[in-house]
């Protein structure tokens, strides 16, 4: 992302992607020392997430959602396979693992997420020995 694009996007409110009532600012993003980024996301009551994958050009993404505020009832992360899971610290795989929120309910949540990608590894050469 340029500067250009990181001005006029960064530190306001923009509509979520998927349409459907939450909203996200993007706070920061880079390409050292990986490419990552990271955004506050607002859920208003009323909002939810049904289930997706993030997908990304190459390499492996990889995502941690701290919930800053969970919401009265609902709003619960769903992901079958997370890599590491509390209550409030979601460590996932978005490109690999379908997720989703469930409806937020009685008021707002908050999730402070922090994405990055890792290169694919490389495979080894082929041996050259004709074995
Ligand atoms: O708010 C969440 O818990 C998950 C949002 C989401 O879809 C993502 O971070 O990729
Ligand atoms: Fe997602």
């Amino acid at each position: 992302m340029s500067w250009r694009t990181f001005l006029a996007t960064a530190w306001r409110w923009q509509r979520g992607r998927q349409g459907t009532g939450y909203d996200k600012m993007l706070l920061l993003t880079g390409r050292w020392p990986l490419p990552f980024d990271s955004y506050l996301i607002r859920y208003p009551a009323g909002s939810a997430i049904p289930p997706h994958t993030d997908p990304v050009q190459a390499g492996r993404h990889y995502r941690l959602n701290l919930v800053l505020k969970a919401s009265p009832r609902g709003g619960e992360f769903v992901c079958a396979t997370p890599i590491f899971e509390t209550a409030r610290i979601k460590l996932f795989r978005p490109d690999a693992c379908e997720h989703s929120v469930t409806r937020v309910e009685g008021g707002s949540r908050y999730v402070l997420s922090i994405g990055w990608v890792r290169r694919d590894p490389v495979p080894p050469p082929q041996g050259l020995d004709g074995g």
